[in-house]
């Protein structure tokens, strides 16, 4: 229970938790940067250098005004622009390592984010991709992570150099002119005032829009995974307007936000020149007063510009900063998420190879997300080594649920489930899988060449191990035809093969795999019986002197098995062979008439068999 409840925890937080904006998330990312502390140390020196040549740069423009002009001498005048000029190649310098290191950091922190991440998410349970939406996942990786790198490789800088211009700015405006100093300290507040509400403004709204694009994702997502049956259900028109409303949703929120982030330019434009040109004005005054040199002045107008500059360049990242630490946050706690099903703290080893007995001891257990309903209760069952055992059952009997118990996506309430009398939880999952193989109902073939698919079964197999593996399975005739042979692509899902090729390209993966322990969901499709054929030998094959569990629909399975194992609501209601549960009669008996047509005349059934 208390397992249960943590887990529901962690799987509500992982869905729709609100985002916290609070900085201090962005703390934690300490830890990933870490490792990079040259690179921050060299990224910090290029930082000071380039804000503090910014900085020169007003004291040579008043140096260049009042002496290089006012006093006539041109060597003067020689002298201060080639002082500028090597400030500039200075600050060039020093912008072109701050850009590559902290761009540098930024790509670095974030590809070793994205591989953390994965890492951890690829080890979580069944359980928790049930409840968090595959679009949520990469969401996280793309999306957070990206707004991470914007963050690591730009903005913390940005941030940083502006507020050492700022102080910097305004310790200098001070020294050049406290009485001028005095007045921008009155006007800063209605400057500012205006363009914070505006750019706030207009940040929520950016957020808005993020919010209606990634709705336009998802539903794109959704509909191409599923264009068969979108097109089997005439769905494209509806779709279309589906799809529409959300782009016209994303438009209407975009046209918003264009509109206030105008306003703020023509704001900022006034407020900012409108400022200056107060400056400029009681500055001029003093000038024509003599209090203080035109060269002051100038100073005096750049250094305010840099001062409102990085002002407003610091509220314009202070979002961005905010975004990433909620990006952070969520982050960090998909990292910090358990999984249920991990290995115990010394699990028990099993030995390279194992006996393949898998016995159920009173086993009780119901979904996470099904508290109150049993998928399973009080099974028990003892397959010995080697045996073939095949479970039939109504739909919803609870025969996947078998496999997924033996394979620990889940793990027990009540009983045992043990492999060689060792129970699967006190075995490191990751190698107790590796006993175990299966060939599922919907045979998963990934987009890559038909050598890789069967490759999966046991990465680093031979080529030669794979022809062998793939003649094995009946599956070589088929493959060594296709146009490019065992290095054909097959395409996103194998949608180039048929289904029992496909059936016969997961059989070959399984015997490349070579386990003890074989699971076996065979397809209710029906094929064409030269098809038939071949994947009922291919399956003789794969069968061969290994423990089997096959979810059997058909009658040519079920006759191979040594015991057939009758399911129903959770529960075993009958077990024996064929011929006996026939005689038997019950639940096997009109479900064997049913799926395979077998009449209740034991001898026609024998002869299917021979
Ligand atoms: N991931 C899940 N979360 C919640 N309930 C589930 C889940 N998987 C299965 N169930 C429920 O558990 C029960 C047993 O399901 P199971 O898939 O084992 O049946 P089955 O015998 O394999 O059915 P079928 O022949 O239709 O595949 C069913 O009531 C099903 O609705």
């Amino acid at each position: 229970m208390s397992r249960n409840s943590a887990r529901k925890k962690s799987e509500t937080q992982s869905a729709d938790r609100p985002t916290s904006k609070e900085l201090k998330h962005l703390l934690l990312l300490w830890q990933f940067v870490r490792p990079y502390k040259l690179q921050i140390f060299g990224a910090m020196i290029a930082l000071i250098v380039a804000a503090g040549t910014v900085l020169g740069l007003g004291r040579g423009l008043k140096a260049l005004i009042d002496q290089g002009f006012s006093s006539g001498d041109s060597a003067l005048l020689d002298q201060a622009v080639i002082v500028l000029f090597g400030v500039t190649v200075l600050l060039a310098l020093a912008s072109y390592s701050r850009y590559y290191l902290v761009s540098w950091i930024g790509e670095r922190v974030v590809a070793d984010i994205r591989t953390a991440v994965f890492s951890h998410i690829i080890k979580m349970s069944p359980a928790f991709f049930e409840v968090t939406r595959s679009g949520e996942i990469l969401s996280r990786l793309t999306t957070d992570t990206t707004l991470l790198q914007v963050v690591v490789g730009s903005s913390f800088s940005i941030a940083l150099r502006n507020i050492l211009m700022f102080f910097g700015g305004l310790t200098l405006l001070v020294i050049t002119s406290p009485k001028l100093t005095g007045f921008v300290a009155l006007v800063i507040p209605f400057v500012l005032i205006p363009i914070l509400f505006f750019g706030r403004k207009v940040r929520s709204l950016s957020k808005d829009s993020q919010d209606r694009i990634a709705d336009v994702g998802v539903f794109a997502d959704e509909t191409i995974g599923a264009i068969r049956t979108v097109q089997a259900f005439s769905h494209e028109e509806i779709d279309r307007g589906f799809f529409s409303s959300r782009v016209e949703d994303a438009f209407g929120t975009a046209a918003t936000r264009i509109r206030f982030r105008a306003l703020l330019t023509a704001v900022v434009i006034v407020l900012v020149f409108g400022s200056i040109s107060a400056i400029l004005w009681m500055g001029g005054r003093d000038v024509l007063e003599g209090t203080i040199s035109a060269g002051e002045l100038s100073s005096f107008v750049f250094y305010a510009i840099v001062v409102a500059g990085s002002l407003g360049a610091f509220s314009e990242v202070i979002g961005d900063l905010q975004r990433a630490a909620g990006a952070t946050e969520r982050l960090l706690d998909l990292l910090a998420m358990e999984t249920d099903i991990a290995a115990p703290e010394n699990p028990k080893n099993l030995p390279p190879k194992i006996m393949g007995s898998v016995s159920f001891k009173e086993v009780s257990f119901n979904y996470p997300s099904r508290p109150n309903q049993a998928a399973m209760i009080n099974f028990t069952a003892d397959i010995k080594a080697g045996e073939k055992v095949a479970i039939v059952g109504p739909s919803g009997a609870g025969k996947t649920t078998v496999f997924q118990l033996l394979l620990r996506y889940y793990d027990v309430h009540k009983g045992d489930v043990s492999i060689d009398g060792i129970p699967v939880r006190d075995l490191d999952p990751v190698e107790m899988r590796q006993h175990i193989g299966m060939v599922s109902q919907e045979p998963v073939i990934f987009s890559t060449t038909a050598l890789e698919n069967i490759r999966y079964g046991r990465p680093g197999a031979s080529k030669e191990d794979i022809v062998e593996a793939a003649k094995a399975a009946s599956a070589h005739e088929f493959l060594k035809d296709l146009p490019d042979g065992y290095e054909t692509f097959l395409g996103e899902k194998g949608v180039r093969l048929s289904g029992g090729q496909r059936q016969r390209l997961a059989i070959a993966r399984a015997i490349l795999r070579d386990p003890e322990i074989l699971l076996l969901d065979e397809a209710t499709s029906a094929l064409d019986s030269q098809s038939e054929k071949a994947v009922q030998q291919a399956l003789d094959n794969l069968l061969e002197g290994r423990t089997t569990l096959m979810i059997a629909h058909r009658l040519a399975t079920v006759l191979k098995a040594d015991r057939i194992l009758v399911m129903d609501q959770g529960k075993i209601v009958a077990s024996g062979t064929h011929n006996e549960l026939i005689k038997q009669g019950g639940l096997y008996a009109s479900l064997a008439e049913l799926q395979f047509g077998v009449d209740m005349n034991p001898t026609i059934e024998t002869q299917v068999a021979s």
